[in-house]
């Protein structure tokens, strides 16, 4: 019977480097990224859309509209703050909808629009209602849209778990897109986590 004889300082740095491989994967896999290419092929088109979604929502689902959550002052998530450079003590307002095909939720938006931006540029997404977030930000030919990054989602994301409580009971792990829109200095950042009915 052979006995592992390898010195006790080799095996620890196994350990040690096993610990910082699991660490950093599990990093890489919680990470916003630019190629969608993790995603299931059926909702790639849909992740990479550089235009509207909701014009691409309307063209392809009949009945759309745009049902309202809340739209409230908020502290926005860790990883929010880092993408839009805020403080942790920076309020946003919050707004949460979901995309509908008639009564068949499509899409969960969650866009944190910054007390900065909304007085020095977006003044007119206070009072944004039901009208789609969209048809204001593509009709404004200054706003500029960043690059897209996407990410699987799971339990573990306040998303994840924002967007079951309001549409009950969800697949393990959904894909969400997000990026920022800037006009002049002022940037909100949209997200948005695509559901099981946009790919049926
Ligand atoms: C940015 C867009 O606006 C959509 C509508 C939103 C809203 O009304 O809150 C939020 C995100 C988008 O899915 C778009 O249409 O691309």
């Amino acid at each position: 019977m052979s006995i592992n004889t390898a010195p006790a300082s080799r095996v620890w740095h196994n350990r040690r480097f096993r610990r910082l491989a699991t660490v950093m994967s599990h990093i890489a896999s919680h990470r916003w990224e630019h190629p969608a290419s993790r995603a299931p092929r059926a909702l790639r088109r849909w992740l990479t859309h550089p235009g509207s979604l909701t014009a691409r929502l309307i063209a392809r689902f009949p009945g759309f509209k745009v049902k309202l959550l809340r739209q409230h002052w908020a502290r926005p998530n860790r990883d929010e703050l880092r993408a839009l450079g805020l403080k942790r003590s920076q309020l946003a307002i919050v707004r949460e909808v979901l995309l509908m095909s008639g009564n068949t939720p499509l899409v969960f938006a969650h866009s944190v629009m910054p007390r900065s931006a909304l007085f020095h540029g977006y003044q007119r997404l206070r009072r944004q209602g039901t009208k789609p977030l969209g048809a204001t930000l593509f009709a404004n030919p200054k706003v500029r849209r960043s690059a897209l990054a996407f990410r699987g989602l799971d339990k573990r994301h306040a998303l994840y778990r924002r967007a079951e409580a309001e549409v009950g009971p969800l697949p393990a792990r959904l894909w969400a897109r997000r990026s920022r829109f800037e006009l002049g200095q002022a940037r909100i950042l949209v997200t948005e986590v695509f559901l099981p009915a946009v790919t049926p």
